[in-house]
């Protein structure tokens, strides 16, 4: 038997490369049919490979074992896992019996015997694969994931439907479709890893608002922004998975309190951060914390300088959704934008996440009002950080003599006018001062972009008369595909955009 997973293994090493591109592609398809995102003419393609790449291997596999003994007595059949069996039967059968046929003999049972140890193969790559192929996302979570593009998505739905994993399904959604995890050769079990402890920390205090749900609704509105502006089209890989992944933790092990609630009550994070944007902090520095553990680290692919660059964009990112920042915040751009002078990449992205931080009254009325009400009982009814105590943050303020925070009253709290102010006073500004800033950025490279493609055209039509016309609309309702332009996307808003 030992011999026999000997020879497996060497033919695994030779098929390796072919077989892993083969279960890739198979696996994409899967999902894209699922999605009915695929082609007709892309799915022939795809198949057609797969039929090459399995032709190839048996063909092979048979020809380095056609002088040996029949082995079969050593392979144990039930090795190899019924649905293998099945796509064996279907596929090696037909080419096993076109050899036969060719050399006249009957089927042997030597042949039998390869196939099986062709299925075992397949199994044991495909076992090795799973660490790098996707999650299996449930299909009903699936079909809500096809919204993810939108405005007024519903996160809260994919979160029921995923048993209370949005925040997984969501960014191990939108890290596939950039490509990022195959860009950062991010092992898929680690993924999975770093997104549970990413919601068990989010659940750590059992926040009505700040919890996995939350994240998961920062972070995918972050993505509406990035790419229905085109933005995206513009940043380095490594700048969209920053963002994404500062999006991800902005708060994560979030207590369910204020920070004005921990410098008043001097807590160990107060105590710890010097009273400075003191969850902020802590929300950063705990999930890089997270990432230096082996099962978690999702960063293991980068070279020193991207970690550093990684790890200096999400630290500005998620430090400035400090709410006790917002008006310096919205200052700085508006400056910023009336100069001349190129918009900073870090205060772009970091406006971007603010505002995904806070878009929830902009969004449709339904989860708006779910969102208000959250937030509202939170503010309500906080657990205390460090005596585990379920109490109201007012009543806690009120026995310890503070004074009771804003909104943190329930019997004198009036929700709607408080709503109204936040929203002309903090979200209007603010998505007024993001959509200049977006239109600033954006619009030279469209309009850079359409220039160089007309030029292209041109040359084209000079070439050919039968070049067929393609979109110059450059603002994308998906994510840039993984060959499109962006190698040096922020160096391109520093150093060339101008007003
Ligand atoms: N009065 C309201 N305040 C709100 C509302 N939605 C959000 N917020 C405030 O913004 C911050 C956002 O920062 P976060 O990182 O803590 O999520 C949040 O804490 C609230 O203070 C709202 O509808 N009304
Ligand atoms: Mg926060
Ligand atoms: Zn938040």
């Amino acid at each position: 038997m030992s011999r026999v997973i000997d020879e497996v293994q060497t033919t695994i090493e030779l098929a390796d490369w072919s077989i892993i591109g083969f279960v890739v592609r198979i696996r994409l398809m899967l999902k894209k049919i699922s999605q009915d995102e695929i082609s007709k003419e892309d799915l022939m393609r795809n198949l057609e490979y797969a039929a090459q790449v399995l032709e190839t291997v048996y063909i092979d596999e048979t020809r380095r074992l056609c002088d040996e003994e029949d082995e079969l007595s050593e392979v144990e059949p039930d090795a190899v896992p019924s649905e293998v069996r099945d796509w064996l039967a279907l596929t090696f059968t037909r080419s096993m019996s076109n050899i036969k046929r060719r050399g006249g003999d009957k089927p042997k049972f030597r042949s039998v015997a390869h196939a099986i140890r062709a299925g075992i193969m397949v199994d044991r790559i495909y076992r090795r694969m799973s660490s790098t192929v996707g999650l299996h996302v449930p299909p009903n979570v699936l079909l809500l994931l096809k919204n993810l593009d939108d405005w007024s998505f519903d996160v809260f739905s994919v979160n029921e439907a995923g048993d209370g994993h949005a925040l997984k399904y969501v960014g191990y959604e939108l890290l596939q479709r950039y490509d990022l995890i195959a860009k950062f050769k991010i092992n898929t079990q680690t993924l999975d890893g770093f997104l549970i402890k990413l919601e068990q920390g989010y659940s750590k205090h059992c926040n009505p608002y700040h919890n996995l749900v939350h994240a998961a609704d920062v972070t995918q509105t972050t993505h509406h922004v990035l790419t229905q502006s085109g933005l995206a089209l513009w940043l380095t890989d490594l700048e969209i998975l920053a963002t994404l992944v500062a999006a991800m933790i902005h708060d994560y092990e979030h207590t369910g309190t204020t920070n004005n609630f921990h410098i008043n009550t001097s807590s160990e994070v107060a105590l710890l951060y010097n009273d400075r944007a003191v969850l902020e902090n802590h929300h950063v520095s705990a999930a890089f914390r997270l990432m230096k553990d082996d099962d978690h680290n999702i960063l293991t692919s980068l070279k020193k300088e991207e970690y550093r660059d990684f790890r200096s964009l999400v630290i500005d990112i998620v430090l400035a959704t400090d709410m006790s920042y917002h008006f310096q915040q919205i200052k700085n751009m508006k400056n910023l934008l009336s100069m001349p002078e190129n918009i900073d990449k870090s205060k772009a992205l970091s406006l971007i996440v603010h505002c995904a931080d806070i878009s929830h009254p902009a969004k449709d009325w339904n989860l708006h009002f779910k969102w208000t009400e959250l937030l509202i009982e939170e503010f309500f009814r906080q657990a205390t950080f460090m005596t585990g105590v379920l109490l109201q943050q007012g009543d806690r303020e009120a026995e310890m003599g503070l004074p009771i925070s804003p909104l943190c009253d329930r019997k004198n709290t009036m929700v709607a006018e408080s709503q109204i102010g936040f929203i002309d006073f903090i979200v209007d500004p603010s998505f007024q001062v993001m959509g200049d800033m977006l239109e600033r950025v954006v619009t030279p490279l469209q309009q850079r972009n359409t220039i160089s493609e007309e030029v292209n055209f041109e040359r084209a039509d000079k070439a050919t008369s039968t070049t067929s016309l393609t979109s110059h609309c450059s603002t994308p309702s998906t994510p840039r595909s993984p060959d499109s332009p962006g190698g040096s996307s922020l160096a391109l808003l520093n150093n060339d955009v101008t007003a």
